[in-house]
Formats: C-alpha cells, sequence, structure tokens
C-alpha cells in the first residue's frame, strides 16, 4: 500500500471508531477485509488510528472535523505529511476550503476532555499539561524481568541476541525498557519461557511497593490477566490466591503461571481461601494513566462512570480488610491520576477502619516514563 492508502484506510476504520465501535475490532475488520495489506501496512494504519484516537480534539481541530477523514488530515498537518491528501491511486482526495482547520485551543490543545480538565489540574498541579502531553504520545514497551529465575543484565542479554534492545529502567529492579525489536519480543525464548513479561515499569514499581516477604499468603483481588500476581510471585515464595469478578478475564493465567514456573490458586470465594497477610486490591478505574495505550478510555470517561468507579472502588477497600487480620496488609492499586480515585479513597478508607494506618503512598506519572498509577500500603493495627 502507498503511504496515502494507508491514510485512507485510517479514515476507513475511524468512521467505525467514531460509529461506536472498538478501535481493535474495527482494525481487525479492517484486516480481514485487506489481504492485500502487509505487515507493515497493518502496523501504519494502527499507529495512525491511534495516534488519531490520543489526540482526537487537536487532531479534530486542525483536520477541520471529528470525522475519520478530519482526524487523519489533523494527523498528516501535525506531522508534516499533509502531501498525502493528493488524490492520487487510493489515496484521499487534496483538502476543499472548508478544510484549512485551526491550531487547538485550551483543553483541546492537550486532548482533555472540557470537564475532566479542572479534576486533572487539581490533581496534578504544575505537571497538568506536561503530563497531558506525555498522553498525547504513545507509551514505550516495558518488559519485567522474573528476578526469581534470572538476573537484569542476563534477560538483556538473552533478548539482544533474538534481536530485542533494551535498557534497564529507573523505575523498577525488574524493569526493562524496549529500545527496537519490539515486534519479536513475543517470539522470543526469554518471553515464551517466563524469564521475561510485558508489563508496565510503573505498574512494576507498584508491586515493588508492597512488603513481600517469602511464606506470606497473598491475594490478588482483582486480579484481571494477573499481571500483578505474578509481579508478586516474581519477589517472594508467596502462596498466592487470585480473584477477579469477572473470572474469565483470568483465562490466561494459568498459562502465564505456567510459563513463569509459579503455582497459583484461582477462586470464586476469596473468603474461603484466607486467611491472607496481605491482599492486593488493584481496582478497577478511569484508567487516566493509561491513555497512551487506551486513548478510547479517556473519550469515554463520564462524570457518572467515575462516581460509580469510586464506589465500586470503596466497596473493593473494605471487603479487602475484611479478609486481613491484625497486622495485615491491604494494598490499594489504580492507574489513575485522579486524587478522588487516588488519595481521596485512601483517606475515605481510613476514616471508615479507625484501627488502619497509611504506611506508603507514591503517585506515579508518565513524566517518569511508564504509565500512570497509584500505589497505598494501609496495615491493620495489632491491636483489637
Ligand atoms: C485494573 S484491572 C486489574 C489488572 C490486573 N491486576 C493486572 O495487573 O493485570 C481491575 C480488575 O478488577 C476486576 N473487578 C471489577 N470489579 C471487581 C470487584 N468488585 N471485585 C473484584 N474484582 C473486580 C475487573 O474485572 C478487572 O479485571
Amino acid at each position: 500500500m502507498t503511504p496515502g492508502a494507508r491514510a485512507a484506510a485510517a479514515i476507513a476504520v475511524l468512521e467505525r471508531v467514531l460509529a461506536g465501535q472498538a478501535a481493535e475490532v474495527a482494525l481487525v475488520q479492517w484486516g480481514r477485509a485487506s489481504r492485500f495489506a502487509g505487515s507493515g501496512d497493518r502496523a501504519m494504519v494502527r499507529d495512525i488510528v491511534f495516534a488519531a484516537l490520543r489526540c482526537r480534539a487537536s487532531f479534530a481541530a486542525l483536520g477541520a472535523g471529528l470525522t475519520g477523514r478530519g482526524l487523519v488530515l489533523g494527523w498528516a498537518r501535525a506531522t508534516g505529511q499533509e502531501a498525502l491528501f493528493d488524490g492520487a491511486g487510493h489515496a484521499p482526495a487534496p483538502p476543499g476550503p472548508t478544510e484549512a482547520g485551526a491550531a487547538p485551543e485550551g483543553a483541546a490543545a492537550l486532548d482533555c476532555p472540557d470537564w475532566l480538565e479542572p479534576l486533572l489540574r487539581a490533581s496534578l498541579g504544575a505537571d497538568f499539561a506536561p503530563v497531558m502531553q506525555a498522553l498525547q504520545r504513545r507509551a514505550p514497551v516495558f518488559l519485567r524481568v522474573n528476578l526469581a529465575r534470572v538476573t537484569r543484565e542476563a534477560a538483556q542479554a538473552e533478548l539482544a541476541a533474538e534481536g530485542v534492545e533494551t535498557v534497564a529502567h529507573g523505575l523498577a529492579a525488574s524493569a526493562l525498557e524496549v529500545v527496537s525489536g519490539a515486534r519479536k519480543v513475543q517470539a522470543t525464548a526469554a518471553y515464551r519461557e517466563g524469564r521475561v513479561e510485558l508489563q508496565d515499569a510503573a505498574s512494576q514499581a507498584v508491586v515493588e511497593m508492597l512488603p513481600l516477604a517469602d511464606g506470606m499468603a497473598v491475594l490478588d483481588l482483582c486480579a484481571g490477566g494477573g499481571g500483578k500476581t505474578l509481579a508478586m510471585a516474581g519477589r517472594a515464595r508467596l502462596r498466592l490466591v487470585a480473584h477477579d469478578a469477572e473470572p474469565r478475564r483470568m483465562a490466561d493465567l494459568p498459562a502465564r503461571a505456567g510459563r513463569a514456573g509459579v503455582a497459583v490458586q484461582r477462586t470464586d470465594r476469596p473468603e474461603r481461601a484466607g486467611p491472607y497477610d496481605l491482599v492486593l486490591a488493584d481496582v478497577p478505574c478511569s484508567g487516566s494513566g493509561s491513555w497512551r495505550r487506551d486513548p478510547e478510555g479517556k473519550w469515554a470517561l463520564t462524570a457518572e462512570r467515575l462516581a460509580a468507579l469510586r464506589e465500586v472502588q470503596a466497596g473493593i477497600m473494605d471487603r479487602a480488610a475484611g479478609m486481613l487480620g491484625p497486622g495485615g496488609v491491604l494494598g490499594y492499586a489504580t492507574c489513575s491520576l485522579l486524587e478522588a480515585e487516588n488519595g481521596a479513597q485512601v483517606a475515605a478508607f481510613l476514616e471508615r477502619h479507625p484501627g488502619w494506618r497509611l504506611e506508603a503512598a507514591r503517585r506515579f506519572t508518565p513524566l517518569e516514563g511508564g504509565d500512570g498509577f497509584f500505589g497505598a500500603i494501609l496495615r491493620r493495627g495489632e491491636g483489637r
């Protein structure tokens, strides 16, 4: 495909996304209907689509319309490729007189939904604009080295021999940032045999905050695909139990745990598999820290949805607290930048549970390289 034809394909995919289809689904359907497209074409169309979703407001302004064509025209102008719109072959037609576009202003220039601007400004302070700008760019690829099986340096050497160049990342002792060969990661022996996993560096850093030690009984209460379950297993020899309100989300966990060489008990009834020394509550959240990877989430979030998430988060924290005895630890984690889901939830928990204390809390933003995350360590007092 020519670069112009790739732009035209991205326009078609984005039209479907704007009509309500998930981007991943729209891309798969386009791919199936476009047998002529090679892997380079598919990767480029995907990159344009996700760039346009991350920068939906600013590209719509630059491209004179919140349409597939407007977004891709905005992308082309933002990246100095407007000449792709020349109408030659399968390329999009040249811009018409109503498509001059304009420089985005205010929240649109930062691709921040209007209603969220005051909340994010209050949460991020002076970091607001730089963080929003960071969220306009694509996320790096990070690996977690399974330190229970291999050193970070040995994993780097092994990956390099298979064409994946990495650098050690400062956010976590297990973190590597992939600097070239990212598309080859899943074919490497290190990945297939569980010596490295794909995991954001800040996600790893949150797990590093947890006071884990050999022999502890640990529950991952919102385990999902098990990214943090396995990261915990890499830190100490634990009795690990995993639960998720949607058990199908844990479907890949046995295979991933098998690759990593660890045992994880999945359960529908986590109360029965206790007692625990530590419960990790990696709660469902706005995902505002990972909008680089899930840009559709940025535009789909509403005030109602945020309020509902906050209720769920508080309920999960209370449930976790009920499974911990004196001295037990509740690890609370979100991939959110919003204070309402982070510090405010911790403060409200401590009000509801007077016998508990906060031992540590840290927010990570994309300015440190990884996604936005929050982690808090809460410990139940020994009394009572
Ligand atoms: C942020 S994701 C977890 C990601 C996972 N820990 C990881 O590191 O890959 C939140 C998970 O919480 C689950 N969830 C939602 N409501 C829940 C509830 N009330 N109790 C337990 N899990 C819940 C969701 O199904 C989702 O898989």
